[in-house]
């Protein structure tokens, strides 16, 4: 369980205008990748091309093997069971309480008895923490139990993959902690590759193992947290340290020269060393969040804990 996707040469437009190209890229299987960019780069449309709900003018997309972008949409129909998606605000049905809201998909997809689709949708609204919240609406609780209830719903068919558009969105800080934990701690319970856009910054440093930045229609950078959060990369430090100074501004693009003298003043004010210098980044790399205590982790949870660890304790000891 737990698929990997491989996206290889896409490239998606609407009429003339390119959303972005040529993007390469391989969601490892049950790893949480962040996809970040400034608004309107395309983070959604990539989501949608994922599933298959949007067509790409170039390129694949490996799932399991099968190049989903020239499947039939009979056979996307099978592809697209793969896949849980927690849209921006739950997507919930507002006539519907949250018991019949997270059980719509079982009941659509599956033929399962109603004894066996309450077990399940017990046990996914205990996942996220809402056991006793069956008969409530939608509209009568918050947004944090909403994006609770949409994730718990994107849960019951047992999805390989995980798609988060912006599960931030309208929450305030320590819902947007509850949910990053509560994120966290699914990627452990569960076998499925999660991929999140957001914009939050202070999230996409403590919760993925991934991190990718779209700007200027092109994936700038796509690899490991650790690689992203110290690189060199001007979109990269000026977007994961939420700075006015670099290449991305309020229309996206700057010009040029604006561009260099703002980082020169930048470097020449950061005591941490010039633009190539370590820790450039400013706020350096955050420790990685973990799964809560009193849930088991995997192997890959246990060996991201110890890496956490003893990198901890090397910046205690300078060793
Ligand atoms: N169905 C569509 N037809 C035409 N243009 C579209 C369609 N869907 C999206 N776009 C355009 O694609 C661009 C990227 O939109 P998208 O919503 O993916 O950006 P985003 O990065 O998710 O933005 P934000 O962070 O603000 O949500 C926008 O210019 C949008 O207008």
């Amino acid at each position: 369980m737990g698929v990997e996707i491989c996206v290889e040469g896409l490239t998606k437009s609407f009429g003339h205008q390119i959303i972005w190209q040529d993007v390469s890229l391989t969601l490892p299987a049950r790893q949480i990748s962040v996809m970040l960019g400034p608004s309107g780069t395309g983070k959604s449309v990539f989501l949608k091309t994922l599933v298959g709900l949007l067509k790409p003018e170039r390129g694949s997309i490996l799932i399991d093997g099968r190049d989903i972008t020239r499947l039939r949409e009979s056979d996307l129909y099978e592809v697209r069971k793969l896949f849980g998606v927690l849209f921006q605000d739950g997507a919930l049905f507002g006539s519907m309480n949250l018991y019949d809201n997270i059980a719509f998909p079982l009941r659509e997809h599956t033929r399962k008895r109603e004894s066996e689709i309450k077990q399940i949708v017990l046990e996914k609204m205990d996942m996220v923490g809402l056991v006793g919240a069956e008969e409530k609406l939608p509209g009568e609780i918050s947004g944090g139990m909403r994006k609770r209830a949409g994730l718990a719903r994107a849960l019951v068919l047992d999805p390989e993959i995980i798609l988060f558009d912006e599960p931030d969105s309208g929450l305030d800080p320590v819902r947007v902690a509850y949910l990053n934990q509560l994120i966290v701690d699914l990627n452990a319970q569960i076998d499925a590759t999660f991929l999140i856009v957001t914009h939050d910054i202070a999230s996409a440093r403590l919760v993925p193992d991934n991190i990718g930045l779209l700007f200027r229609r092109e994936l700038v950078m796509f690899g490991p947290r650790e690689d992203l959060l110290a690189s060199d990369e001007p979109v990269v430090r000026q977007f994961l340290n939420g700075r006015m100074q670099g290449p991305i501004g309020m229309a996206e693009e700057k010009d040029a020269a604006q561009v260099e003298q703002e980082l020169a003043e930048l470097d020449a004010g950061d005591h941490r060393g010039p633009a190539g210098g370590k820790g450039a980044t400013g706020l350096g790399v955050t420790p990685r969040l973990l799964p809560s205590p009193g849930i088991e982790r995997p192997l890959r949870w246990k060996l991201i804990a110890a890496r956490e660890g003893a990198s901890s304790r090397e910046a205690v000891t300078g060793t």
